[in-house]
């Protein structure tokens, strides 16, 4: 089928978000849309998808124009969404979930659970890879939530499938599977919408890329563009892609000195088992690995997220482990997690709100218990201008930003004070590169000015831009430290599990 959007605008009140945009998806193509963060791409698949309802334009479905009062109407017309965060129900089994919402369709009445098991199998075996039934949801890899999703889609003959930026979670094992399967789906003749920020994956699966800027279409690029090309046309100037640094001046004084820590989770598995190592005022110290090797349990131990079985965590000689998150913030340790969503915005509190999360007790921002609404909007509006934060302004609702630009506030809150230590994972998650470009200055100037940092990324890109020394943690191990210039061959070995000795590190 082929997909045709004609002059699409849509508004948010005086934001046009999307204007006039003209764009054609054929069978059997993968078509990219690449674009800074908040040039458009969600609104116009949301748009596409029933979601929103746009004030002009037309949707085409095979030159028939198409009317779509909600995700129902989208998806009876051929049309399936991948979405970045998983639509699923955790407590379901895989089955169950496909399931979903067939009510109407042709596991209905009877809530056909060995028909949509069937269903599971089948598309499995189409594309060889490997899905239980009846497996719980939560269970399951994010790798493999993900096919869950495609096997929904496909359930309900989806014939023009929209990827919004499906490969941000994903490990680079999986990327490339998820890869392997949109080819697949594209050779069968399925028409593809592909969302992405990293330009390695456009450039690698794309037959058509389309670029949009301030919500409308710029430009069309040919994949076989350079990485610096796509940057340049997705933000209109030429972008850094790695970030020039100094060999760092590591100041005397004693950072953070992690000592024995263990951690087990709600199960009784040991998670992080036995980690020591140090980070010196003035370096970035990186802990690479694949997801789910227990960095994310070693920054929330630090922060006080966590309970810890076993070890110390020392700043500058003082213990950080056993205090709340509160005393630990107040200790001067900014903190970017993983999950903005969960743990970095209040997506109903205003953008202004969110930058003085770890204010409370600044007299400059609260007296007597109440907020200084002057002074925030006065410095929420400066963060805005100082990060590049696209919103309509301090007093927006955090959650109505688009996601690259709610990882800014997070990071604009995070990097605004004095520390005494940073801690950041997965910084630029959702990121646009021109953005990766700026946050990842803005590390390097904390790391200049003497903080002692800890990056915890799964991106070997970002790892090898920012880290001096890196740490690798394979199953809750750090299996070996090497320099910040390791190769990346080594690091996949690593990562893998290989204990590679590197004396200079
Ligand atoms: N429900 C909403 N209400 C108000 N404004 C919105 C809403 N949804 C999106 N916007 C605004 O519309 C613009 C486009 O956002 P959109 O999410 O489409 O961007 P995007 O290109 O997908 O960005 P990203 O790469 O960061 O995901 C942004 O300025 C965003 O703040």
């Amino acid at each position: 089928m082929t997909l045709e959007l004609r002059g699409i605008t849509k508004r948010f009140g005086s934001l046009v978000a999307n204007d006039r945009i003209n764009l054609e998806v054929r069978p059997g193509e993968i078509h990219a849309l690449l674009g800074e963060n908040g040039a458009g791409k969600s609104t116009l698949m949301n748009v596409l998808y029933g979601l929103y309802d746009a004030e002009e334009g037309e949707i085409l479905i095979d030159g028939v124009p198409q009317r779509f009062r909600g995700p129902g109407d989208a998806m009876a017309a051929g049309i399936g969404m991948v979405h970045q965060h998983f639509m699923l129900i955790p407590v379901f089994t895989v089955a169950e979930n496909v399931m979903l919402g067939h009510e109407e369709t042709r596991f209905a009445g009877a809530l056909d659970l060995p028909a949509a098991r069937k269903h599971v199998r089948a598309v499995a075996d189409r594309f060889g890879f490997h899905v239980d039934p009846d497996a719980l949801v939560e269970d399951l890899p994010v790798g493999v939530q993900q096919r869950v999703e495609i096997i929904k889609a496909l359930s309900r003959d989806a014939k023009i499938l929209i990827f919004d930026e499906p490969t941000a979670v994903l490990t680079p094992q999986e990327t490339d599977e998820l890869m392997g399967i949109m080819r697949q789906l594209r050779d069968e003749g399925t028409a593809i919408v592909f969302i992405t920020h990293k330009l390695r994956e456009v450039r690698e699966v794309a037959d058509r890329i389309t670029v949009i800027r301030h919500g409308k279409i710029v430009a069309e690029a040919q994949p076989d563009s350079t990485n610096s090309e796509l940057a340049s046309l997705m933000v209109g100037r030429a972008v850094e892609l790695t970030v020039q640094k100094d060999p760092p001046r590591i100041v005397e004084g004693s950072g953070l000195a992690v000592t024995g820590l263990s951690v087990t989770d709600s199960t009784g598995h040991v998670v992080v088992d036995d980690v020591s190592f140090e980070v010196q005022p003035g370096e970035v110290l990186a802990i690479a690995g694949v997801q789910g090797n227990g960095q994310t349990e070693v920054t929330e131990a630090l922060i006080g997220l966590q309970s810890v079985s076993r070890g110390s965590a020392k700043l500058e000689g003082n213990e950080l482990l056993g205090r709340s998150v509160k005393q630990v913030i107040d200790a001067g340790v900014g903190f970017v997690p993983e999950d903005r969503t969960v743990d970095g915005l209040v997506g109903e509190f205003t953008v202004a709100e969110n930058l003085m999360l770890n204010r409370s007790g600044d007299a400059a921002f609260v007296s007597g218990g109440t907020v200084r609404r002057a002074t925030l909007r006065e410095f929420a509006q400066e963060k805005i201008d100082e990060f590049d934060i696209r919103t309509q302004g301090p007093d927006t609702a955090a959650g109505r930003l688009s996601g690259g630009n709610q990882q800014k506030v997070v990071i604009a809150r995070e990097l605004s004070r004095d520390l005494r230590l940073l801690i950041v994972s997965q910084p630029t998650r959702g990121v646009d590169v021109g953005s990766i470009e700026f946050i990842h200055k803005r590390i390097i100037a904390a790391r200049d000015a003497g903080v002692p940092v800890v990056l915890v990324s799964t991106e070997l890109d970002e790892v090898s831009a920012l880290a001096d020394r890196i740490a690798v943690m394979y199953r809750g191990s750090i299996i070996g430290v090497v320099p910040g210039d390791a190769s990346r061959e080594t690091l996949g070995l690593m990562m893998a599990g290989e204990r590679i000795e590197e004396a200079a590190a």
